[in-house]
Parts: C-alpha cells; sequence; structure tokens
C-alpha cells in the first residue's frame, strides 16, 4: 500500500471540562473510503473540524502529503484542499445554485461578475454530479436536502479538494439520494482522493467503505486497514466496548384494548383517507420511503396541521385537536425528527432543555418551579439514556450531536403521554445508545402506554414493532403484523408499485 496521505498525529481537542480528543493517530490512503465509527460524543465531528480548521487543536498536527500542518483557521485548511460536507448544511439559501457552486471563485469579466460562464460553470458540474435537472438560476432554498449536499460536493470539485469528508451524510437522504450519493463517493475514491466518512449505519460501513477507524471516549480505539477480515459484532464491542448480541432486544407483550383509532382521516400529504387504530401496550410502527406521508399522518393526527376530514378517537372521545398543546394535554405527544426545529435552546442548559414543557407538573401551585425536582429528572434520564455531558447545567449546544438528540427524546418521554409518535427517534443515534431507547419505548409499553414510530429503517421497524402500517404516495397500503413483518415484505409495499 502506498504512503498515507493524511496522518493525524498525536490530536487532542480539550473544551472547558471535557477532552473531547485525546491523543489521536491514525492514517487514511488516497482513493480510500476511510468510514470514521464511534458512540455518540466519541469525537467524530471535533476530529472533522481538526481537519477543517474551525477546531484548535491542544496538542499534534496533520501531516498531508508528507507535510505537517496545524490548521489556525477555516481558510488555511481550505487551501490545502479539505472540504468538509456536514450534517447541518452551510450553503447560503437565498443564493442560486451558481452562486454558491462558485462562490469566492466568481467569474469576472471587466470588473462584472460574468453571468454567462458562471451560468456555464455550473451546468458543467452539475452535469458532472449527474444532477442535469437542477437549474443554475434555482434559489438553494428550493432544493431538496439530498439536492444541496450535491451542491456542497459540486464545490469541494470545483476546488479540486484532495480530502472530502462526510458527516453522517445519508442521515436525511431519500432511498434514490443516498443511491446517487453512495456512486459519488465511489467516484470521489476512484478518482484518487482521500474519502473520509462519519455514519452510525453499519451496513454502509461495510457495503462501501475500504477501512474503518473506530473511536470511543476521545481515544483512538483500532483502525482497520481492510474491512475483509472483521466482522459486524466486533466493530459494535470495539465502539462500544462491550457485547451487543442483539440491538432490538424485542420483548413480547400483550397489548390492552384500543386506546386510538384514525377513522378516515385526510388533510396535507395524504392522497386518501387513512384509518387504523393502535391499542394499549402497543409499538406501532410506520414505515414507508422519504416522502411517503407518514410523518404528514401523524401531524393531522396530533393537532399540527388541521385534517380536511375524518375523525381521530382517542380513550373512546372522539377529538379534534386544534394545536399541539391541545393534543398534549389529552394525551398524545408528537416528537418530531428534526433537532433544529424541534425547538432546542442552544445557549440553555441540558436540565432547561430536558424540563421546558413538562415543568408544569413540577409547579407548586402553578407557580414556583422546582429546580430540585427538574434536576433529579435530568439525572435520570443522563442515566437511562447515558447522555454523555460534563452535567446537568451544561449548555446543551456544547453537546454531540447524538446526545442533543438524547435530550429532546427525554424532554418529550418526561411528558405525562399516554400515545408518543417518535418520528425517527433513533437518527444519529449510536447503536449502544439504540438498545437503550428500544428498552425505554418498551417499558412504556409494558406501562399500557402506546407508542408510534415512524421510521425509515427497516431493520428497526421490523424488529422493534407489534404491529407496522406501511405507507405509499399518501397512503396506508397495508397494516402487517409482526410475525408476517419480513423486510422484503415491507420494502415490496413501500416501493412504488
Ligand atoms: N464547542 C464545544 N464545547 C464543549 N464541548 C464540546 C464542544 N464540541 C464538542 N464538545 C464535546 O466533545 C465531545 C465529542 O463531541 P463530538 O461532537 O466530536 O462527538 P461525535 O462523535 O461527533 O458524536 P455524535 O455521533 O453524537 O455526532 C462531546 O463530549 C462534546 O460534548
Amino acid at each position: 500500500m502506498t504512503d498515507p496521505y493524511l496522518r493525524f498525529d498525536g490530536i487532542s481537542v480539550e473544551f472547558p471540562g471535557v477532552r473531547a480528543l485525546d491523543g489521536v493517530s491514525f492514517a487514511a490512503h488516497a482513493g480510500q473510503v476511510h468510514a470514521l465509527m464511534g458512540e455518540n460524543g466519541a469525537g467524530k465531528s471535533t476530529l472533522l473540524k481538526v481537519l477543517s480548521g474551525v477546531n484548535r487543536v491542544t496538542e499534534g498536527a496533520l501531516w498531508l502529503g508528507g507535510e505537517r500542518h496545524v490548521f489556525a483557521n477555516a481558510r488555511q485548511a481550505l487551501r490545502q484542499g479539505i472540504a468538509i460536507i456536514y450534517q447541518e448544511l452551510t450553503l447560503s439559501p437565498n443564493l442560486s445554485v451558481a452562486e454558491n457552486l462558485l462562490l469566492g471563485q466568481l467569474p469576472a469579466r471587466r470588473g462584472f461578475v460574468d453571468r454567462r460562464r458562471m451560468r456555464d460553470e455550473a451546468l458543467r458540474i452539475l452535469r458532472d454530479l449527474g444532477e442535469d435537472e437542477i437549474h443554475p438560476s434555482t434559489k438553494v432554498r428550493d432544493l431538496s436536502i439530498g439536492q444541496q449536499q450535491m451542491i456542497e460536493i459540486g464545490r469541494a470539485l470545483l476546488r479540486d479538494a484532495k480530502v472530502i469528508a462526510f458527516d453522517e451524510p445519508t442521515s436525511s437522504l431519500s432511498v434514490q439520494e443516498t443511491r446517487q450519493l453512495k456512486r459519488i463517493v465511489q467516484r470521489l475514491r476512484d478518482e484518487g482522493r482521500v474519502v473520509l466518512y462519519v455514519t452510525h449505519r453499519m451496513e454502509e460501513v461495510f457495503e462501501m467503505c475500504d477501512a474503518v477507524t473506530v473511536f470511543r471516549d476521545g481515544q483512538h480505539i483500532r483502525t482497520h486497514d481492510s474491512l475483509e477480515a472483521l466482522d459486524h459484532d466486533t466493530l459494535v464491542s470495539e465502539m462500544v466496548g462491550r457485547d451487543i448480541d442483539d440491538v432490538y432486544g424485542y420483548r413480547a407483550r400483550k397489548a390492552g384494548e384500543e386506546l386510538m383509532a384514525i377513522d378516515a382521516i385526510d388533510g396535507k400529504g395524504l392522497s386518501e383517507p387513512v384509518s387504523f387504530s393502535v391499542r394499549r401496550g402497543e409499538v406501532f410502527g410506520l414505515f414507508g420511503l422519504v416522502g411517503a406521508g407518514r410523518s404528514e399522518l401523524m401531524r393531522l393526527v396530533c393537532g399540527v396541521e388541521r385534517p380536511k376530514s375524518g375523525e381521530v378517537r382517542f380513550a373512546g372521545q372522539p377529538r379534534h385537536f386544534r394545536t399541539p398543546g391541545e393534543a398534549i394535554r389529552a394525551g398524545i405527544a408528537m416528537c418530531p425528527e428534526d433537532r433544529k426545529s424541534q425547538g432546542i435552546f442552544p445557549i440553555a442548559s441540558v436540565t432547561d432543555n430536558l424540563n421546558v414543557s413538562c415543568r408544569r407538573f413540577y409547579k407548586r401551585w402553578g407557580l414556583f418551579r422546582q429546580p430540585s425536582r427538574e434536576l433529579a429528572n435530568t439525572r435520570e434520564y443522563i442515566d437511562r439514556l447515558s447522555i454523555k455531558t460534563p452535567g446537568p447545567r451544561t449548555r446543551i449546544s456544547t453537546l454531540s450531536g447524538g446526545n442533543q438528540q438524547k435530550v429532546i427524546l427525554a424532554r418529550w418521554l418526561s411528558e405525562e403521554i399516554e400515545l408518543f409518535v417518535m418520528d425517527e427517534p433513533t437518527r444519529g443515534i449510536d447503536v449502544g445508545a439504540r438498545r437503550d431507547i428500544y428498552t425505554l419505548l418498551y417499558d412504556l409499553a409494558d406501562q399500557g402506554k402506546s407508542v408510534v414510530v415512524i421510521s425509515s429503517d427497516l431493520a428497526e421497524v421490523s424488529s422493534i414493532c407489534d404491529r407496522i402500517g406501511v405507507m405509499r404516495d399518501g397512503a396506508l397500503v397495508d397494516v402487517v403484523a409482526r410475525d408476517e413483518a419480513t423486510p422484503e415484505r415491507l420494502l415490496g409495499l413501500a416501493l412504488p408499485a
């Protein structure tokens, strides 16, 4: 094997109270897709931010093609041919595709931007990426997440970046977009670039990566330069430091009486009226491709959107929720999937974020907060969900993405709720913590509560749910019992006929 192009040499990064990386050394080769794996908070994003010059190292250096670098800012990293495609995209939404692609290197003619050249150049890149249907003058805000990601990749190609790093790129993509992204990643590798690929999805590692490095608690655990002799269980135990024989750990239970019945509900995002019911003690899955109408359906049920017609019967009563607040007071809550839009208060603490809505249960005579009860609640969830934080009063924005996600989940679990609707509850969550979350869902079901899990993860829905409703093109096409819910059957129902 050739000398590695990229080498991390004894990298440490410290934040107040946290050693996010601790003497990390490993190397990645050109012409390789190199996966970075590890639990939430293990230090993967911090490493990418070292590479892109956003995080300053406390110790150590990078080597690129035999040259030593310690980046003091993002510009220095850009100049050395580093490009990072982050989960939260960094494009300018109000500028056009062409402007975003060529930002920083707009072609000029006699002191003015040469619009024609800009468009031609943008068209060339879009064609090159197989994105012919995107028009260069379209505003970036009108593109899908997958298309925006392609524009970011286009920017990296225009700069001829030598190292391209992806931070969980497929977590918000549709099946088609994921396929296309994977094709591009293979191509970047074949062109002889170094591709770093952060993911929690095990199947992606085995399908498309050539090497994998595992982190735990800020430390480098191991680099496998080939995946040939590596198996799934070894990788999991290296990541979490213990064996997990069955991530899903399904527990059979007996469902009770009907808790919610949805009768011919119709409205935004649906193509026909939908009916189904959920029983007490049941974990009910809603599976479908991105855009199939799963979240839209539950938004109509939970008072986020007003239905055009139909009825929700909850605990035997007909209900018409006009707001999510009304639904929550009745005992139904929808935990949305997108962390950003579901109201993280970035400068507030973990405990304030966790208790923000259940505080009403803690107020004495409805007037006073009870900080000690809030803290006790926070501590309980830090423990139950293994939330990695220096303490309950730490500012939430300093937690890793997956740990922020767990705090939001805990916020909902702290509510007095009979039926939880969870939209992609384990997206971006590591394999060990997923097991904790599933156990929590089973506990809720054992207490006679119900859970509706919206998920695009086929293995997840078929393994943790008692029944699964499959949606396609805005319609509920079938409800399948667990023992008949093979992945093939579910996918067959979800794919366009
Ligand atoms: N700006 C910051 N200030 C303080 N602590 C930070 C900051 N950024 C990261 N950390 C801490 O560093 C540790 C590593 O976080 P990092 O985001 O790198 O994890 P990760 O492996 O990417 O996790 P995830 O899978 O959840 O995205 C975490 O404990 C996090 O709380």
